[in-house]
């Protein structure tokens, strides 16, 4: 697939990959138990994942039963379940780093890999929490990179209150943790602004959705 994309002027050159975590993590709580981790540019040479992702993973266009109506999904998908490889190394080594910081807070490691081809502003991702699995009624974490041009992710508490805005593309790193998928919701806009395109790679645990 071939999209228009404006490579970040600092990333052209760098090598791809990931330094272990650390000291970059700052960590917010939001109340209720919730909390987002954030690590600014953690991958390096994302632009390069970015062109390898949106060439080689077999996305997938989905169409949803939307109360009497099959609607297009505004965005293209590909999950890799645990034990199924990854389309990258580089993004073992992601899930390696994220496991060796996060594995023993978690108590258990992040397995599957749950891919998102933003296009342009018109797709997005609708107001949710991550409840389909455990994330529903326990405490748990999605760890989500993000490559490609930035779009603002959202969180917002559920049942309503002010959201918080975090722009996220060229190789950051967010992590929701806590309470997170039960107690706050999260969204990617649509937006008329020029948008490029932006590919989001989430991690979570076994039986998490
Ligand atoms: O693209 C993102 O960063 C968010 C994706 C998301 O919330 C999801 O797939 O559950
Ligand atoms: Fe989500």
């Amino acid at each position: 697939m071939k999209a228009a994309f404006q490579a970040s002027l600092l990333d052209l050159d760098a090598e791809l990959g990931v330094e272990p975590l650390g000291g970059a993590v700052r960590r917010t709580h939001l109340g209720r138990g919730a909390w987002i981790d954030l690590c600014p540019g953690w991958l390096s040479g994302a632009d390069t994942l970015f062109e390898r992702l949106a060439e080689g993973v077999p996305w997938r266009a989905e169409r949803r039963r939307m109360y009497d109506q099959v609607v297009d999904v505004p965005r293209l998908l590909k999950f890799y379940d645990e034990g199924e490889p990854l389309p990258d190394p580089v993004l073992d080594d992601v899930r390696g780093m994220l496991n060796a910081y996060y594995e023993q807070e978690l108590g258990e490691p992040f397995r599957t890999a749950g891919l998102c081809f933003y296009r342009d502003g018109r797709d997005s991702v609708a107001w949710h929490g991550d409840t389909i699995g455990r994330g529903g009624t326990e405490d748990t974490m999605v760890a989500i990179v993000s490559v490609g041009s930035p779009r603002p992710l959202l969180l917002r508490p559920r049942g309503g209150g002010p959201s918080i805005r975090r722009d996220l593309g060229h190789g950051d790193l967010i992590v929701m943790g806590g309470s997170c998928q039960r107690t706050w919701e999260h969204a990617i806009p649509k937006t008329a602004r020029p948008a490029g395109p932006r590919i989001s790679i989430q991690f979570r645990p076994r039986g998490v959705r």
